[in-house]
């Protein structure tokens, strides 16, 4: 049995937890991320005026930051349950959705970086890259992951921001800088519906919420959450993308440990 089969065992202590995940994220995925979170077993709250983000994100289990929508009012929002998150222990996990793109998005991914204790960021290799001052972008379009070696990119990423690094796409990696995991699961479905990259982030919080070793909570998140998608798209690819979602929050809920264990496609690096 490989390491990473006892942690996929955190899904269950996930659905026996049930934890708070607190957000602040975009307007386009809020109602999928909280279906998503909810098929999982945990239990999200989005939560976003200044005069109640500190007190909602030292309730929860972990806090999600996602700037897919950002704006000066939510940065501060988002940086106030940061720092109370930080201050009571609350794991702190990082979207930097569209760094890279604009400079006030690439900017302020940096600036929540800094300001914040993060638990793990998980972005896909552009807002990565883009995020340590490597431009991934060739001509406004994502160059994709053929475009470089994303395994050293997530070990520089996690060397200069100080914290787990996932980079997600065809392939996953996980890595804190040290111990390095590549995740081989998921469907290119879950590219033509929008917020499973948000979503996932929010999967990674609800592990972390039950597991401090957060390279643990992402391997398990991401193989968990790719298997997923792989039962879903068996059930609704001859369908479409809008039966592969309602299929995909189906298999969120009913799959289990055991058959992360049996399709899980995790190796060490
Ligand atoms: N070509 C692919 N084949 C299989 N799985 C994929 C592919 N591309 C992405 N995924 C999976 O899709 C999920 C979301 O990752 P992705 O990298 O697309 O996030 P993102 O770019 O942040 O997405 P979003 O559009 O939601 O912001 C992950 O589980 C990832 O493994
Ligand atoms: C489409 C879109 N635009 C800003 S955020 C978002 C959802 C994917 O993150
Ligand atoms: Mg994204």
């Amino acid at each position: 049995m490989d390491n990473w089969h006892k942690w996929a065992e955190l899904l269950e202590r996930v659905r026996e937890a049930n934890p708070l995940v607190h957000h602040i994220t975009n307007v386009v995925v809020t109602n999928f991320t909280a279906n998503g979170l909810l098929a999982l077993g945990a239990s999200p709250v989005m939560a976003y005026a200044k005069e109640e983000v500190a007190e909602m994100a030292k309730l929860a289990g972990a806090l999600v930051l996602n700037i897919g929508t950002l704006n000066a009012t939510e940065v501060e929002a988002m940086l106030m349950a940061g720092r109370a998150a930080n201050e009571a222990g609350v794991p702190v996990i990082f979207d930097p959705v569209g760094a890279g793109a604009t400079s006030y998005r690439t900017e302020t991914a940096r600036y929540i970086a800094e300001q914040i204790k993060l638990a793990a960021v998980r972005g896909n290799a552009a807002e990565i890259a883009n995020m340590i001052g490597e431009p991934w972008m060739i001509k406004g379009v994502d160059a994709g992951q053929g475009s470089g070696d994303v395994v050293a990119l997530a070990k520089r990423a996690a060397a200069k921001l100080g914290t787990v690094v996932a980079i997600t796409g065809k392939e996953d990696v996980v890595t804190d800088g040290q111990a390095t995991y590549l995740i081989r699961n998921g469907h290119p479905l879950l590219t033509k519906v929008t917020g499973t990259g948000c979503l996932l982030t929010s999967v990674v919080g609800a592990f972390a919420a039950v597991e401090p070793d957060v390279v643990k909570a992402a391997v398990a998140a991401l193989a968990y959450y790719g298997v997923a998608a792989e039962q879903a798209a068996a059930e609704a690819e001859k369908h479409g993308p809008g039966s592969f979602q309602a299929a995909f929050l189906d298999a969120l809920a009913r799959i289990g440990v055991d058959d992360v264990k049996r399709d899980g496609r995790v190796e060490q690096r």
